[in-house]
C-alpha cells in the first residue's frame, strides 16, 4: 500500500477562546424539547427544506446517546460503558426499554439461567428494541463453563450454618427435606478431596472441616458459622492452598457449545467465556465463530481461575476482551488480593488495546436496597478512575428489586469520576507501548496517539472517526480522550463490536470513499438535529481501509480540524 499520510487538513484552529480550563467549559445544547427524534423537517444548505432522521437507514445515531448528547452536550457524555446481565426481575420490554434509556450500552444473559428459550425470547425483544426504537444495544451470551460446584439447600433463601454443626454435602437428590444436608450441583464434586480439607462457601461466607468421606459424600464439621445462599459457590482448600479442579475440565462444555450455536442463530455480538484457563481455549471458539458466523462476534475471556491468572498475557492476546469476574476470582483467590489484581488487568488490557469489564458485587446491596453503600460507590468509582472500558451489573439487574436504580448508581458514579478524573488532568497521555507490526499499522496507531493529544490541547467537542473495522476508533479509545469519539462505520458487526469500547458512540452511516462529503454529510445532519452548533470544533480522523479505490487525498488517513460554521 502506498505510504499513508498524516495530514492536518484545514486546520481552521479555535475561532472562540476556551477560557483557562478548556475541556471544561461547556454550554448546554439547546434544542426544542418537542423535537421529535425519528422524523424531522430540517433546513439545508439553499433554503430546501428536507425530511431528514437521526435514526435513518443511511445515517443511524442511536436514540439514547442522541438524547444524552442534547442534554448534557459532548463533554457531558458518559464514557465508561454499562453492562447489565438479564434475568427475571428486568426482562419485560418495558424493563428492557427503561434500561435502554438508562444507559444500558450491553445486555449480558448468563447462560447458567433458565431456559434456552428464555433467552431467545429476551434477545429478540432487545433486537426489537434496537430496530423500532432506535437503540444500539449488543447482546452478550455468557457460557455456563465448568463451574464451581453450586450449593442447593433446598430453600429459596439463606440458611445458617452454626458453628460445630455437622452437614452432608451429597450429589443425591431429593434432599430438600432434611435441614443439615446440602445437595451439590456437579456429581464429582469431592473426587480428590481428602478428609482434613477445607469446604468453603462463597469465598468465606462459610466454612466446613471435611470429617468423613462415603463414597462421592462428605461429612463435614462447620469451623467459621456463617450464610448458605441459595446457589452459593464451593471450593475446597488444603493447608491454606487451593485444592484446584477446574483446570481439568474443559472451559467450552457440550452444553457452551450448543449455546455457541443458539447464540450465533440469534445473531448475538460478544460470548463471554466462563473458567477460561488459557488462550487455547480463547482461540478455538474465535477460529469456530471465524468459520460459522457470518458477523463478527466479539470473544470475551473471563479471567476468574487461577490459571486464567497465570496465563494473563497470552489469554488477553488471544481474545478481543476480557472480564475481571470477581465473584469467582474471590473464590479461588484471597479477597484482599482482588483489587491489585483488578487494577493489574485494566491497565494490561489498555496497553493490549483490548477492551475490558469489571464484574461482580459492584452495588450488591441494591439487589435488596434502593441506595447503594459509599463502600460500593468507592468501588465503582475507583474501577471508572482506572479507565475499565465497562462496568457489569449481576445480580442488581438480574434478580434485584431496584434494577434501574442500580443502572442510574453506576451512570451518576461514572460521570462525576469521569469528570474529576478530567479536572484533574489525570488522564495524560499513557506512554502506550507499540502495538503495530507493519508499516501501515504503525501509522494508524502513531496518528490515534498524536491525533488524542492534539484534541486534548485543543479542546475539541468530538472526534469523529470513519471506520471499517473499527481498529482506528480502538486506538483512539485506548488513548481515553476528554470529548467523546463518534465512530462512523457502514459495518453492523463493526457498529456492535464498538459498544464495549470506553468513550466510543458507534454511529451507523453509509461510507462513500470521498472523505469530505462524509464529514460534510455527518456534520450536516448532527447540526440539523441541533446535536452539533455553531462554533463547536470536531477533529475528523479517517481509517485507512474506508478509502476506496480513487485514490484521492481525502481517501489515506488523517486528522482534521473543523470549527462549525
Ligand atoms: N436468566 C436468569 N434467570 C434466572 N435467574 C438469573 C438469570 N440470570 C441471573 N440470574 C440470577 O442472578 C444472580 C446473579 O447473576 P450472575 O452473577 O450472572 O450469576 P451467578 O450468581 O450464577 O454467577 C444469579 O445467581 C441468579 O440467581
Ligand atoms: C461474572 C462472573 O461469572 P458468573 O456470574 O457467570 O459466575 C463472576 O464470577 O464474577
Ligand atoms: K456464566
Ligand atoms: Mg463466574
Amino acid at each position: 500500500m502506498a505510504a499513508a499520510a498524516a495530514s492536518v487538513l484545514s486546520p481552521q484552529l479555535p475561532v472562540r477562546y476556551r477560557g483557562s480550563h478548556p475541556n471544561f467549559r461547556r454550554t448546554p445544547i439547546l434544542c426544542p424539547s418537542h423535537q421529535n427524534s425519528t422524523s424531522r423537517v430540517a433546513k439545508f444548505g439553499m433554503g430546501v427544506a428536507v425530511r431528514f432522521s437521526l435514526q435513518a437507514e443511511n445515517f443511524f445515531f442511536d436514540v439514547a446517546s442522541e438524547a444524552e448528547l442534547k442534554k448534557k452536550g459532548f463533554m457531558g457524555m458518559r464514557k465508561t460503558k454499562l453492562v447489565c446481565t438479564i434475568g427475571p426481575a428486568c426482562c419485560s420490554e418495558e424493563q428492557l426499554e427503561r434500561l435502554a434509556r438508562g444507559g444500558m450500552n450491553i445486555a449480558r444473559l448468563n447462560m447458567c439461567h433458565s431456559t434456552r428459550e428464555w433467552h431467545r425470547d429476551v434477545i429478540r425483544a432487545i433486537k426489537r428494541l434496537n430496530e423500532e426504537k432506535g437503540f444500539c444495544i449488543a447482546v452478550m451470551i455468557d457460557t455456563a463453563g465448568s463451574e464451581m460446584p453450586l450449593l442447593d439447600h433446598g430453600s429459596a433463601s439463606s440458611t445458617k450454618a452454626e458453628d460445630g454443626s455437622l452437614w452432608l454435602f451429597t450429589s443425591q437428590k431429593s434432599v430438600g427435606s432434611c435441614p443439615f444436608t446440602i445437595q451439590v450441583s456437579i456429581e464429582g464434586f469431592s473426587e480428590g478431596i481428602l478428609v482434613g480439607d477445607e469446604l468453603v462457601v462463597d469465598g468465606g461466607m462459610a466454612t466446613f472441616e471435611v470429617v468423613e468421606k462415603v463414597g462421592n459424600d462428605l461429612h463435614c464439621r462447620c469451623t467459621d458459622p456463617g450464610l448458605l445462599l441459595p446457589r452459593a459457590k464451593l471450593s475446597f482448600w488444603r493447608a491454606g492452598k487451593l485444592v484446584t479442579r477446574n483446570s481439568m475440565l474443559p472451559a467450552l462444555s457440550t452444553k457452551d457449545w450448543a449455546d455457541i450455536d443458539f447464540g450465533i442463530s440469534e445473531g448475538v455480538n460478544f460470548i463471554a467465556v466462563s473458567f477460561v484457563n488459557d488462550a487455547s481455549d480463547i482461540k478455538c471458539l474465535k477460529n469456530y465463530l471465524y468459520s460459522r458466523s457470518p458477523d463478527f462476534i466479539g470473544v470475551l475471556a473471563k479471567i476468574e481461575s487461577p490459571e486464567s491468572l497465570q496465563n494473563v498475557h497470552e489469554i488477553i492476546e488471544a481474545s478481543d476482551g476480557i472480564i475481571i469476574a470477581r465473584g469467582d476470582l474471590g473464590v479461588q483467590n484471597p479477597l484482599e488480593e482482588i483489587p491489585a489484581i483488578q487494577q493489574k488487568i485494566t491497565h494490561l488490557c489498555r496497553q493490549s488495546n483490548k477492551p475490558v469489564v469489571v464484574a461482580s458485587q459492584l452495588l450488591q446491596s441494591m439487589i435488596e436496597y434502593p441506595i447503594p453503600t459509599r463502600a460500593e460507590v468507592a468501588d465503582v468509582s475507583e474501577a471508572v478512575r482506572q479507565y475499565a472500558d465497562a462496568l457489569m451489573l449481576s445480580g442488581e439487574s438480574a434478580i434485584g428489586l431496584f434494577a434501574e436504580n442500580a443502572l442510574s448508581v453506576l451512570q451518576i458514579a461514572s460521570e462525576q469520576m469521569e469528570l474529576s478524573s478530567r479536572r484533574e488532568s489525570c488522564q495524560s497521555l499513557l506512554l502506550q507501548p507499540q502495538l503495530a507490526e507493519s508499516s501501515v499499522e504503525r501509522i494508524a496507531e502513531e496518528i490515534c496517539n498524536s491525533a488524542v493529544e492534539m484534541a486534548n490541547n485543543l479542546g475539541v467537542d468530538a472526534i469523529f472517526v470513519y471506520t471499517k473495522r473499527g481498529h482506528m476508533a480502538s486506538l483512539l479509545s485506548r488513548n481515553r480522550p476528554n470529548s467523546p469519539i463518534l465512530a462512523l462505520t457502514d459495518n453492523a458487526g463493526t457498529r456492535n463490536g464498538m459498544t464495549l469500547h470506553w468513550g466510543v458512540i458507534p454511529i451507523n452511516l453509509q461510507l462513500s470513499d470521498d472523505m469530505e462529503s462524509n464529514i460534510t454529510e455527518t456534520t450536516q445532519l448532527l447540526k440539523a438535529s441541533g446535536c452539533l452548533k455553531s462554533g463547536d470544533l470536531i477533529m475528523a480522523v479517517s481509517d485507512s481501509d474506508v478509502s476506496g479505490s480513487s485514490g484521492a487525498l481525502s481517501a489515506f488517513q488523517s486528522i482534521q480540524i473543523r470549527a462549525i460554521v
